[in-house]
């Protein structure tokens, strides 16, 4: 048994002057969080409204203060990590004794939606889930019917996808094959 997979549409990908109908659409098809990037300089903030989740990367000294305070606010922490981010400097975040619940490992650059797959980032995922059984792992760029596999046998259990759903003429169908395929490589383990 593996950690429960999650499907998350980017709303990067939705028609924006729309957010609350595209919302409470892919909610119908299916999708467990939203995905909502808020990207400033340095900082990110993956908003993942209806999971009250959130997930924050931020390069400041006191990240175990800003952790406690994403936890005294009823919410998850997690840090992601650009594809030129060594998987090492994520380690003393999962394991400290006020610990990030999520990793998300980047699949392109962060900036927009539509980029290609780094099949190299899956390594990334590979090493973690073998570290960290029990931690949601998520992956973010590129995701889609082509590349769901690789990153879903590396370990991934938490999938964000624009293009690819909001682009299909069936975005259920699209959100019900990454569940299977998730689930289908936790089966395999
Ligand atoms: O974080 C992002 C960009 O910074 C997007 O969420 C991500 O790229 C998803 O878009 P797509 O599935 O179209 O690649």
């Amino acid at each position: 048994m593996g950690v429960t997979p999650k499907i998350a549409p980017s709303m990067l990908s939705s028609d924006f002057a729309n957010l609350a109908s595209e919302a409470k659409r892919m909610l119908d098809f299916g999708a467990d969080w939203l995905h909502m990037d808020i990207m400033r300089h340095e900082m990110i903030f993956n908003v993942l409204t209806f999971s009250a989740f959130w997930a924050s990367f931020c390069r400041m000294e006191n990240w175990q203060e800003l952790i406690q305070k994403i936890k005294s606010k009823a919410m998850r922490p997690g840090v992601a990590l650009k594809p030129g981010t060594p998987i090492e400097e994520v380690y003393p975040l999962v394991y400290s004794e006020n610990p990030v619940e999520m990793v998300l490992v980047m699949t392109v650059e962060p900036g927009f939606g539509g980029q290609k797959f780094m099949p190299e980032m899956v390594d990334k995922v590979r090493v973690l889930r073998k570290k960290y059984p029990a931690l949601d792992i998520e992956v973010d760029g590129g995701l889609g019917p082509s590349t769901i596999e690789m990153a879903a046998s590396a370990g991934a259990n938490c999938i964000v996808a624009g293009s690819s759903i909001f682009g299909a003429a069936e975005p259920g169908t699209v959100i019900f094959h990454m569940r299977s395929c998730v689930l289908e490589n936790q089966e395999k383990c």
